[in-house]
Parts: structure tokens; sequence; C-alpha cells
């Protein structure tokens, strides 16, 4: 239980009617969840207006709503707060409902169009590793220590969220590591939360249909770093373009990391292979597990994030140098005797694929051939499919097109789109299994000594979704099943 007051702590009111030193239990944004004596923060979202369910909260037996705008006839016992922002004020109410959970701990932020996983995930592992308690906020899962948690999103929507960081901070968690997506920050999922420090992997074109321009895009990402606290710390990337436009009004102490300009944190790659990278950090020469430069760029912002932390460097390279990346980002396995190399990666769209190619195209030695297996998503964006088919082909030898969650979609029909508008030559080297397993087993049969197989699209999940059920699926295991029968 809750005074109402004291959790309006923060939120910009503009107008108050009836008692504030009310007790509340819960708080909810979504009238389908409230129950007697919650409060419900109505908001106006991309499909529904939260205002459109206070009645029905009311009936279900709210006691205080927070609106931006007054319902035309207010109920004599019920509370209304009307505030300039509800998506503002639910981040605020949260917060203070859960008992300020990020005060309690050191808890930390990336954003980024790539990365923000890879470098959430290998920091949860690095800290974990020097002894600390952690909680993880990511897209593949969350964690508190070693308990998983499922996620939904990449970043819960608030009250979610500080439900989930209450957990950690009950669970004596010290440090805290979070993925901030672009719709979290535009949505103040995680306005109210108090950072220790803020980290920037890199920004490209993706998720305009919700940004709508590359400005607002950049916008979205960079209001995460104007509201740290000059208590805080603010790593960036020194080699992308808007590198130091992200930390232009931060208020936070602002540290840079490259790997082509001086920096605090510099990094120069010495050798990019499958079987890892060597690089020096800070002039000290460490092999790493991770591969590929984009794995050099976020391995400089955990150090760096490490060290602003206060950790010891030679301990941080050392238990670095022994780490694996994040579940399904550039994840892979060789098979023991044709020295088959499987990539699974979660790319899933146009960018992120090619993305993925060219890093394999960098690293291998040259004879080696690069099947890729790839499908794209049912109920998602369908001007991808031709685009990503056409990718595939351009940096693979071989190209075989799959199912990765048809949804409620026909396969087939997903299929023909993929294969619609593939030049002549891309035709030539792809095939299409609607079967992703079938798909898997036939790459493996083309594949001759230390050729390269890459599974795109599916990265972590265990699931594939065929006509809106989930049915157990996991790439690697799969493709560890294919290999298997090939040695025997
Ligand atoms: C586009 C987007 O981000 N949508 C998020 C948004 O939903 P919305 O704006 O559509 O909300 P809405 O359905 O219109 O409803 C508006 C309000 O009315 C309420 N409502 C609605 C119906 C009802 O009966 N009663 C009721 O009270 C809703 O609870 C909500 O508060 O707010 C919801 C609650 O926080 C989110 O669950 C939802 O995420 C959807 C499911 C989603 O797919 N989001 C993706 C795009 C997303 O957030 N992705 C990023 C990662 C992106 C990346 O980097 O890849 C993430 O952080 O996961
Ligand atoms: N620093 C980086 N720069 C460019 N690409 C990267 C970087 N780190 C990882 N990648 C690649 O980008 C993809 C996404 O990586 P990751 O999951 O770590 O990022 P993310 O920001 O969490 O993405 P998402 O929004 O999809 O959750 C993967 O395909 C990975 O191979
Ligand atoms: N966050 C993305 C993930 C897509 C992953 C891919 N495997 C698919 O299902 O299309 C989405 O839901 O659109
Ligand atoms: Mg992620």
């Amino acid at each position: 239980m809750k005074k109402l007051s004291d959790i309006l702590y923060k939120v910009r009111i503009q107008s108050v009617n009836g008692a504030t030193d009310i007790l509340v239990n819960d708080i909810q944004i979504d009238s389908r969840k409230v129950s007697q004596g919650s409060v419900f923060i109505a908001i106006r979202g991309e499909k529904f207006d939260g205002h459109d369910f206070i009645e029905k909260a009311i009936g279900l037996g709210v006691s205080a709503i927070v609106c931006e705008v007054m319902p035309s006839t207010v109920l004599e016992g019920i509370t209304y707060i009307q505030v300039s922002n509800s998506s503002e004020a639910a981040g605020y109410i949260a917060h203070n409902f859960y008992d300020e959970p990020s005060q309690k701990f050191r808890l930390i932020g990336v954003t980024g169009t790539n990365g923000k996983t890879t470098i959430a995930t290998v920091l949860f592992k690095l800290f974990t590793e020097l002894g600390y308690r952690c909680g993880l906020v990511s897209t593949v899962e969350n964690k508190i220590v070693d308990k998983i948690i499922p996620a939904t999103h990449t970043t819960p929507d608030a009250i979610s969220l500080n439900a989930l960081l209450h957990q950690m901070a009950e669970e004596n968690c010290s440090h805290v590591f979070m993925e901030c997506s672009s719709h979290a920050i535009e949505q103040h999922r995680i306005t109210g939360l108090h950072f220790a420090g803020g980290l920037f992997s890199n920004i490209t074109h993706d998720h305009l249909d919700y940004h709508k321009t590359f400005e607002a895009y950049i916008k979205a990402k960079k209001k995460f770093f104007d509201g740290l606290g000059s208590d805080a710390f603010a790593i960036s990337n020194l080699d992308d373009k808007r590198g130091t436009v992200m930390l232009q009004n931060t208020a936070a102490k602002k540290y840079y990391y490259s790997l082509k300009t001086i920096a605090e944190f510099k990094g120069k790659i010495l050798e990019n292979a499958l079987t890892g990278l060597i690089m020096t950090v800070n002039d000290k020469e460490v092999h790493f597990r991770l591969i590929g430069e984009f794995n050099a760029y976020n391995l400089l912002a955990v150090y760096g994030t490490a060290i602003c932390l206060g950790e010891n460097s030679e301990e941080v390279l050392r238990i670095l140098s022994m780490l694996n990346g994040a579940e399904g980002r550039f994840d892979y396995i060789i098979s023991n005797t044709h020295n088959i190399i499987g990539i699974v990666d979660y790319a899933h769209t146009p960018d992120a694929l090619e993305n993925v190619l060219t890093t394999i195209k960098k690293l291998r030695k040259g004879y080696e051939h690069i099947i890729t297996v790839v499908g794209c998503g049912g109920e998602r964006d369908k001007t991808k499919r031709p685009v990503m088919a056409q990718i595939a082909c351009d940096y693979s030898d071989k190209a075989i097109f799959t199912s990765d969650n048809p949804r409620s979609e026909d396969p087939a029909e997903i299929l023909r789109d993929m294969e619609a508008g593939l030049n002549s030559a891309a035709k030539r080297k792809s095939i299409s299994i609607a079967d992703r397993r079938e798909a898997i087993k036939t790459a493996v049969s083309l594949a001759n000594k230390e050729d390269i197989i890459l599974l795109a699209g599916k990265g972590h999940e265990k699931y594939q979704i065929i006509n809106g059920q989930y049915v157990d699926f996991d790439d690697k295991e799969t493709l560890k099943e294919m290999f298997d029968l090939l040695e025997k």
C-alpha cells in the first residue's frame, strides 16, 4: 500500500480533483489489469486511447485516475489527477511506487541501433564473474542473478520495468545492465530512473516505420543522454557519425571509445578471424573469443564501462578474453570432422543481414562457400522480403529461403514474396524449402569441408510461430543435430 500523494513525486500535475492522502495498492496502464484500489493511468497509444477506458476502470474499483484530459463527468470518491503527459507520469509513478529501485544499485543503460543486447549481456557476464550480484534487462531475456525472467520487449513498459528492478533490488543486486530501445525512450518507459551510466553503440536507419524520420530517431536516442545527471558517466562511439552529437547536451561526464582515433578507450585490431579477435585495448594486447569488427566496438564499450565503474583494467581484460557473446548473436559452432562453420544470428532486417554477411566475407580465408538459410516473418513489413532475399544471394554462394515465424500467413506466400524480384543470378543460387528443419538439413548436406552456413533471423528464439501456434524450434540445436548426423 502506498499513499497516492507520495507516488506523485516529480509528476507534472496540472489539476487535482479529490483526495490525495488515500492509500492505493496497485498501479496500472492497462484497464484490463486494474482491481479494487488501483491507480489507472490513461495513456494515448498507437492503437487505443487509454482515456476511453477510464469508465471501465472505475467500474472495476480503481481509486484514482491519472489522465491528460479530465472526463466530462467526475465521480465522487474517485481522485482524478490531470497531468501534462501521462506516459511521463507513468514513469515517475512506477519508480515511486516500487520504492525508487534504481537508487539502490548502479544502473547502466545501453542504447543504439545495433549491439545493445551484446553489450548489456557481456557486461552482465563480466560483472557476475567479477563477483557482483547483477541484473539484466534485454531482448533475449531478463535475469536476476541466475534467475531467468522471459522478456516480452527489449525494454518493458514503465510498470513492468520498475517491478522487475524492484525485484533486483530485493535480491541485493549491485549492478543492473539494461537495453534502452528508442521506443522505450520515446514512450517514457525509462523516465524517472536514476542511471549511473549510459552507453551509445551506433545509429543506422531503422525503425523509421515508428519514428518517421532519421532526425527524430536520433533525437529519441539523444534524449536518453540529455536526461543523465552530473553524477553519471556517458560513453559514446567516436567512430560513429553521431557519436559526439549524442553527448552534446549531457550533464554526465563524457568518455569516448574508438578504433580509429585517439580516445579514452582506444582499440586497434591486430587480427580478426573466425577464431576470435586479437586487439590492443589502451595498448594492452588481448585475445577475445568474440568475433568481427563490430564486436571490437562492443568490447571497447564494455571495457570503458567497467573502468568508469572503478574496476581493475587487467582483471577486466582477463575475464573479457574468456567470455562469449550473447545467445544467437554471431553464435557459432564447428562440425567435428568436416570443420563446417555454422553461424546463428538474429539478423532479421536487410541491414542486419548485409552486416552479418559482410562480416563473414571479411573473416573467411577465401575458398570457403557461404550458404545462407533465411526467412522473413509473417505479419511484419512485407517490403523487406525481396530485399533480404536478394542480399542473401548477393553475399552467398547458395541461399535457401525458408520460414521465420509465418504467424498467421501462408509460408508459401511469404516465400513467393521473397522470390519476387530476384535477378537471374540470384534465382540460380536460391531454392525455397518452407520447413526450416529441412532447409537446415539441406544446407548441411550441400556444405563441403570448411564451408560456412549462416542461419539468419531467429537467433535465440526457441520457437516457430506457425498458424498462430508456437511450436518448439531452435536453430542452433537443429544445426548441431544435423552436424551430428554428418559425423555418423
Ligand atoms: C509501437 C509500440 O511500441 N507499442 C507499445 C505501446 O502500445 P500502443 O501505443 O499500441 O498502445 P495501445 O494498444 O494503443 O494502448 C494505449 C493504452 O491503452 C491501454 N489500453 C488498451 C486497451 C484496453 O482495453 N485498455 C487499456 O487500458 C493500453 O494498456 C495502453 O496503455 O505500449 C504498449 C505498453 O507499453 C507496448 O506493449 C507496445 O509495444 C508493442 C507490443 C510492440 O510491439 N512494441 C515494439 C515495437 C517495441 O517496443 N520494440 C522495442 C524494441 C525495438 C527494437 O530495437 O527492435 C522494445 O523495447 O521492445
Ligand atoms: N556494434 C555493432 N555494430 C553493428 N552491428 C552489430 C553490433 N553488435 C552486434 N551487431 C549485429 O547486429 C545485430 C543485433 O545485435 P544485438 O542483438 O547485440 O543488437 P541490439 O541493438 O540489441 O538489436 P535488437 O534491437 O534487434 O535487439 C546482430 O545481427 C549482430 O550480429
Ligand atoms: N522484434 C522483431 C523480431 C523479429 C524476429 C524474426 N524472427 C521474426 O519473427 O520476424 C519483431 O517482432 O518484428
Ligand atoms: Mg536487443
